[in-house]
């Protein structure tokens, strides 16, 4: 199957000779969630802003379902809803008729009932009348979605959808997201939040410096990253591992002090309960515990900040 949206030696540079996108190649599946990962000015908003035709590549070209960006504009960019970071919206003007207007804008005929479709969904329909002025900076956001999704749009782009927004509203997106899914939209979001990516994505792409170092399923990377680390921090420093404990998977460290015990997070049983046992019946006593997972933060630290860049 055709990629909904084919990236092809994609580059910027800005007028003032900043080159914010070194050359992006990158196929987005129909139907998926893509999130695009990537730390401040690592040219995330750049790159949509080149798919929705608001800034011009300085390379390469975008194709949306076959039709290039540039040349078949209209058609284009019909097929795309852009939810963009900042807030813009007529303050003066009813929920309602941004939302419609916006739909007015890329052709389409007026459909009072898909408008108060997506107004529900967004649990936007009690404010419908209300004037953009008095809601909400979360409202406000969810006006935005709708307005993106009023045209009915197959590719729908959220650019740090839940920046600075509330747990709730965070989790009202993404649930959101998944229903837009389940009809079919691909959604694309770029996010610095690791978390967002890990909970929502389907595929990752991390994005730093203007180059895009990893594109991958988000399964394969929690797979590579699956692993968890138990610190058992000890009473009385050990001279070396004993022999007995030779099932598990540890090691000694901090000059005998600190046994790190690496299990698997996805396997049902950790066997920690198992190793407390034996240390007990070792007679080896505990100070402190603690466990740390190995995340997809982890990898995406890892990737944004390698020495030789840091030179
Ligand atoms: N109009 C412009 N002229 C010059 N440089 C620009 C312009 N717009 C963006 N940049 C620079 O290009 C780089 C990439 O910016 P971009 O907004 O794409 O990053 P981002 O990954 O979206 O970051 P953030 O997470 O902060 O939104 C930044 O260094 C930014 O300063």
């Amino acid at each position: 199957m055709q990629p909904i949206i084919q990236i092809q030696g994609v580059g910027k540079t800005y007028d003032s000779g900043f080159s914010a996108l070194k050359s992006i190649d990158l196929e987005i599946r129909r139907g998926e969630i893509f999130a695009l990962l990537g730390p401040n000015g690592a040219g995330k908003t750049t790159l949509i802003s080149i798919i929705c035709g608001i800034v011009n590549a300085s390379a390469g070209r975008v194709l949306a379902d076959g039709m290039d960006i540039v040349q078949d504009y209209r058609q284009a960019r019909s097929l795309i809803g852009l939810v963009p970071q900042e807030l813009t919206t007529d303050a003066f003007e009813t929920v309602w008729d941004t939302v419609s207007f916006s739909r007015g804008l890329f052709g389409k005929p007026a459909d009072p009932a898909y408008i108060e479709k997506v107004l529900r969904q967004l649990s936007l329909w009690d404010k419908r009348n209300a004037k953009m002025l008095a809601l909400s900076g979360g409202m406000k956001r969810r006006v935005m979605i709708a307005k993106a999704l009023s045209h009915e749009p197959s590719i729908l782009f959220l650019d740090e959808p839940t920046a600075g927004v509330d747990v709730e509203l965070r989790r009202d997106m993404w649930e959101m997201v998944r229903g837009l899914r389940e009809n079919g939209v691909t959604v694309i979001l770029t996010t610095h939040y690791i978390e967002e990516a890990e909970e929502m994505a389907d595929r990752i792409g991390v994005i730093n410096r203007g180059e895009l170092i990893l594109v991958e399923e988000k399964e394969m990377l929690m797979q590579q990253l699956g692993q968890k680390q138990l610190y058992l921090m000890l009473q009385t420093p050990l001279d070396a591992l004993p022999a007995s404990l030779g099932q598990y998977n540890l090691s000694l460290n901090d000059e005998g002090t600190q046994l790190t015990y690496t299990f698997d997070a996805h396997h049902e049983t950790s066997g920690i309960a198992e190793l407390l046992r034996s240390l007990s019946e070792l007679g080896i006593d505990l100070k402190d515990l603690q466990s740390k997972q190995s995340s997809l933060e982890e990898i995406f630290v890892s990737l944004v900040h390698r020495p030789e860049e840091s030179a």
